[in-house]
């Protein structure tokens, strides 16, 4: 399989190393710069590195990339490019004496414009549109890609589910990736001719410079819920990470969702022009909003809603959301008004907003209900406002007992974890709690703290299940289960390994959901 790693031009730009060093002002020391050194590309984790990269060290939230320097230098760095802190280290191993050290104030600030400069700006070659928020950004940048597509050739989506350019698709590590691996990235986009790119911004990506380099044509934001804390510190450093997509110099111009506070906030203190889209019927806000949703019928039925959305010019548009529940009306509005503001036509973003494809790990029916089996769905929801969203869409669609599996990760804010349980025990008939991505954490103890929430609803704990292994987990489920109950497994959606004391297993829902279904036929035949 190509790895992000690997995603790179085939036939990339050359520089040379000593205009790397003028162009950003750097002072050089070790080994000197030969003037004829040429470098192809750049990348910030030595095990990424390809000959002719400048290998960027910086100053890790556990260690310094500095002490990784001798496994970039023999994989073919021809510099290293770090701060002093990284230079001593570099001094006292005796590398420096091997490759030349480039020294900047800040190595992880610079990685971004660097690899932007060293694949001769392929961002200036697209139409690119970023989104942001915590939750719906997956959804709006499938649903914004559909309508790019319409408009464009070959288009590029980048997010939590995988790296795609055209119909050429990667897992994707995480939801932005280094900066160095964005640009190289956006260099092979170019090269296979793509014209647009979709891609989701995590307010990780917006602390840490991963897209650095790149100034958005337009960038979108979603909504801002509670996660990332253990990140962030509080909602206050959540809220400004997130706003740096709306800096100017990172993007040209902005759609705001204004349904919460914290998009009104943005909009009031946005730097760059911004249109405000209020995607709630009837809400105060939408009386000033430029777009507005005034008006839903929100599927029943599972399948999508159709909906009115009023234009600044006050012209009504009806348009729909092929995903069910209230949250796609909102990520359908915005991605129509995002693909709007990058020159897509009105009437052609609607039309294939309507019709995108289903979106791995997003309320996706894996099962559909009958013989004998219930509806079962797979979605994403991991954060308490997207548990409440994601049951609340389906309970009008379930005749039956509302059953969930979910857990919660490890390593990630504890804060969650009985806020979660509660919401469980409160929407949802039968509960099955288990492992999500325990990391290093003790997944029993991740468990119980979900349990406590639980049991603060439901003292007795009735319909409460446990079971440790996730997989036996959503046998459990299904076992439970009668056709007309439905059963919604949140937490992992399109996730393709579970991650449990340092070790990537390889695990998704979905398929542990099909084999669990061949598994009960074959006992019931
Ligand atoms: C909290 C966080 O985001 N940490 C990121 C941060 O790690 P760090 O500063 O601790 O790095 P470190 O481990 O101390 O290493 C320092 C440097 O040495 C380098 N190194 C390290 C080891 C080695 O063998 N070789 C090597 O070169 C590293 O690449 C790094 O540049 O910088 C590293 C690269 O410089 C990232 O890989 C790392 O992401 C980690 C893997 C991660 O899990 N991040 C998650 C939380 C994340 O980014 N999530 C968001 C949001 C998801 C969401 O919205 O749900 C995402 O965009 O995916
Ligand atoms: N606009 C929205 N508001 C609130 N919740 C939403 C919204 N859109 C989707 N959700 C819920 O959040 C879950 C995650 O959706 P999605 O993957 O689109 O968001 P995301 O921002 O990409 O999340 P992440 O960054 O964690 O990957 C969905 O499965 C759904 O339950």
């Amino acid at each position: 399989m190509t790895t992000p790693a690997r995603m790179r031009p085939t036939r990339p730009a050359a520089h040379r190393v000593a205009d790397l060093v003028r162009t950003f002002h750097l002072v050089t020391h070790g080994a000197p710069v030969p003037s004829d050194a040429v470098l192809t590309g750049v990348s910030l984790a030595s095990n990424d590195v390809s000959p002719g990269d400048v290998f960027v060290a910086v100053t890790g939230l556990t260690v310094h990339g500095a002490s990784y320097a001798e496994q970039a230098v023999d994989a073919g760095a021809v510099a290293v490019l770090t701060d002093e802190a990284g230079l001593a280290l570099l001094e006292s191993s005796g590398l420096a004496a091997r490759v030349p050290v480039l020294v900047g104030a800040a190595p992880r600030a610079l990685a971004g414009p660097v690899a932007a400069w060293a694949h001769d700006a392929p961002g200036e070659r697209l139409v690119t549109v970023g989104v942001t928020g915590t939750n719906g950004k997956t959804t709006t940048t499938y649903f914004l890609d559909a309508a790019l597509r319409a408009a464009h050739t070959t288009t590029a989506v980048l997010g939590t589910v995988e790296l795609r350019i055209g119909e050429d698709a990667v897992e994707s590590p995480r939801t932005t990736v280094e900066a160095p691996a964005l640009q190289a990235i956006l260099a092979l986009a170019v090269e296979r001719g793509a014209t647009a790119l979709a891609m989701e911004v995590s307010s990780h990506a917006l602390a840490l410079g991963r897209v650095g380099g790149l100034t958005f044509d337009v960038v979108g934001f979603t909504n801002l819920q509670r996660d990332h804390l253990d990140f962030h510190g509080d909602m206050e450093g959540y809220f400004r990470d997130k706003s740096r997509l709306f800096a100017s110099g990172q993007a040209r111009r902005g759609v705001v969702v204004v349904d919460d506070e914290w998009g009104r906030r943005l909009v009031a203190e946005s730097p760059i022009p911004v249109e405000s889209v209020a995607t709630h019927v009837g809400a105060p806000e939408a009386a000033d909003a430029d777009w507005a949703v005034v008006a839903a019928d929100i599927g029943l039925d599972g399948v999508g809603s159709t909906f009115t959305l009023r234009g600044p010019d006050g012209t009504l548009h009806t348009a729909a959301s092929p995903l069910p529940g209230k949250v796609n009306v909102s990520n359908a509005a915005l991605a129509i008004v995002l693909a709007h503001a990058a020159g897509v036509d009105l009437d052609t973003a609607i039309g294939a907003v309507a019709t995108a494809h289903e979106i791995p790990g997003r309320m996706e029916r894996v099962i559909e209900r009958g013989e004998g089996f219930p509806l079962a769905i797979v979605d994403y929801a991991h954060t308490p406002d997207a548990l409440v969203l994601a049951l609340d869409a389906v309970r009008p669609i379930t005749p039956g007992r509302l059953v969930i599996v979910f857990g919660s990760d490890g390593d990630r804010d504890q804060g969650k974890r009985p806020l979660m349980g509660e919401i469980a025990a409160r929407l949802a008939d039968v509960i099955v709690v288990t492992d999500e991505n325990p990391r290093s954490e003790e997944p029993a103890a991740i468990r119980s703290a979900i349990l406590e929430g639980v049991r603060s609803v439901r003292p007795d704990l009735v319909d409460v299940h446990e079971a440790s292994s996730r997989a036996q987990a959503i046998r459990d489920a299904l076992a439970l289960a009668h056709e007309q109950d439905t059963v919604i497994i949140t937490g992992k959606g399109h996730e393709p390994t579970q991650e449990i004391a340092g070790v990537f297993h390889r695990y998704n829902d979905r398929d542990v959901l099909l084999a669990a279904r061949v598994e009960r036929q074959g006992q019931q035949a």
